[in-house]
C-alpha cells in the first residue's frame, strides 16, 4: 500500500555484493540553458531551501513565486548568456572535468560521480547509479572549501534525504571543509603566482568570497573565519604582507545585512578613496568558474572599478581543472578514504 511505503523496496543484496567504495562530488547546480524558462525551476528549488533563505514559508513562498522568480529569471538569464560556454553552463562543465580528473587519479575500483543540490544530476540519481554499481560506502565531498550551512550543509542535506528513504542504507562519510588543505592552498598560490608572472601584478590582491547573511554567521555559521584563514594562508605562501591584500564578500542577495566588506563596495572605494588603480581579483571560495565569478566579477566588477577611476583590473580564474588542484582533490579524497581503501605508498 502506497501510504505505508515509507522506505524503498530494494533487492536482497549481501554486504559482499554491496561493499564497493564511491565518491560523490557535490556542487550547487545551474540552469540547463541561459533562458528564463530554464532558470525558474532552478531558482525555485534553490531559493525555497530553508538552508539558503531562513524566512517563514508563509511570507517567503508567495513573494518568491510571484515577484522574485519572475523578475530575477529574466535578468539573470541575460547574465548567464554572457558567460555560457559551447559545452554548457561553466559550473557544470568544470564540475564534470573535475569528476573526470579525479577518476584519472584514483584506482578504477573507486566509483566517482557528481551531483548538484538544485539541478540534475540530483543526489538521488547519482546515489542510485553508485548503488547499482555495488557501492555501499560513499564519501561525500562538497566542492566548497569553506563550510557554510547554505552551501556545504545544504549539499549534505540532499544526500541525507536520500538515505532517509533507503532500507539498505549506505555508509557515509562527509568532508565538511578543506579551507586550509595544503594542496588546495598551494594550487591557489601557484595559480595566482603564474597569472601575475604572465600579466603583471596589480597594487593589491582582492580575495572575494561568496557572501552569506550576517545573521547566519551570528547564529554560529563559521564561514567568514574559514574564508579569512584561506586568504591568510595563500598570502603567506605568496609572501604577501597585510597591506598587499584584502578579503571581501560578493553576491549579496536581498536587502538584509550580509557579511562585510562587500566586494561591490570595494570596487568603488578602492580606486576612489584608497587610490588603488590596479587591482587583481581571485575568488578562492569557488573551485569552478561560474556566473558569480565570470559575470559578477570579471565583467560587471571590472566595469564598476573602471567607472570609479580604476586603470587595470585582472580577474584570476578559479582552479577549474588545474592539475595541481586535481592532485589536491585526489589527496583530499584519499585522506578521507583511510581504512575504507588501502593504498600502496
Ligand atoms: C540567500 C541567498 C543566497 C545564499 C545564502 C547563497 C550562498 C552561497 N552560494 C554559493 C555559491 C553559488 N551561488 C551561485 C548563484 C546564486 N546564489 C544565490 C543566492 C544565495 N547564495 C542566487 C539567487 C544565485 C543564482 C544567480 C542569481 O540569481 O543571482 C552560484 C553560481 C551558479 C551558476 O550557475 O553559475 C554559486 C557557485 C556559496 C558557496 C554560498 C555560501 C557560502
Ligand atoms: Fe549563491
Ligand atoms: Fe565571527
Amino acid at each position: 500500500m502506497k501510504l505505508l511505503d515509507t522506505f524503498n523496496t530494494e533487492p536482497h543484496i549481501t554486504f559482499e555484493q554491496q561493499n564497493k567504495v564511491g565518491i560523490l562530488l557535490m556542487n550547487l547546480g545551474t540552469p540547463e540553458r541561459p533562458t528564463p524558462e530554464s532558470l525558474s525551476p532552478y531558482l525555485r528549488r534553490f531559493l525555497s531551501d530553508r538552508r539558503v533563505v531562513e524566512l517563514p514559508g508563509f511570507l517567503w513562498k508567495p513573494l518568491l513565486r510571484f515577484a522574485v522568480i519572475p523578475l530575477r529569471a529574466k535578468h539573470v538569464a541575460e547574465n548567464y548568456g554572457r558567460v555560457w560556454l559551447n559545452e554548457g553552463s561553466p559550473l557544470k562543465v568544470f564540475t564534470e572535468r573535475q569528476c573526470e580528473g579525479l577518476r584519472q587519479r584514483l584506482p578504477d575500483n573507486i566509483y566517482i560521480e557528481y551531483a548538484m543540490s538544485y539541478s540534475e544530476p540530483f543526489a538521488s540519481q547519482a546515489l542510485a547509479k553508485l548503488k547499482a554499481n555495488g557501492v555501499g560506502r560513499v564519501l561525500v565531498l562538497p566542492l566548497y572549501p569553506q563550510y557554510a550551512a547554505s552551501s556545504t550543509g545544504a549539499a549534505v542535506d540532499k544526500v541525507l534525504n536520500v538515505l532517509l528513504k533507503q532500507r539498505n542504507q549506505m555508509s557515509l562519510r562527509t568532508v565538511s571543509r578543506f579551507y586550509d588543505h595544503e594542496g588546495y592552498i598551494k594550487a591557489l598560490a601557484a595559480q595566482i603566482r603564474n597569472y601575475r608572472a604572465e600579466h603583471g601584478a596589480g597594487e593589491m590582491l582582492m580575495f572575494s568570497f561568496h557572501g552569506i547573511p550576517q545573521m547566519q554567521h551570528d547564529k554560529g555559521d563559521p564561514y567568514p573565519h574559514e574564508c579569512r584563514k584561506t586568504a591568510q594562508l595563500v598570502a603567506a605562501e605568496l609572501g604577501l604582507g597585510e597591506q598587499d591584500y584584502t578579503v571581501s564578500f560578493q553576491s549579496q542577495f536581498g536587502k538584509g545585512k550580509w557579511l562585510k566588506p562587500s566586494t561591490q563596495d570595494l570596487f568603488v572605494s578602492l580606486p576612489k578613496k584608497d587610490k588603488i588603480k590596479k587591482l587583481d581579483v581571485v575568488c578562492p571560495g569557488f573551485v569552478s568558474d561560474c556566473l558569480e565569478t565570470m559575470e559578477e566579477i570579471a565583467i560587471a566588477g571590472r566595469e564598476e572599478f573602471f567607472a570609479n577611476g580604476g586603470e587595470q583590473f585582472h580577474y584570476i580564474p578559479c582552479l577549474n581543472d588545474h592539475p595541481l588542484w586535481l592532485d589536491a582533490l585526489a589527496d583530499l579524497a584519499k585522506d578521507n578514504l583511510q581504512s575504507w581503501v588501502s593504498y600502496s605508498l
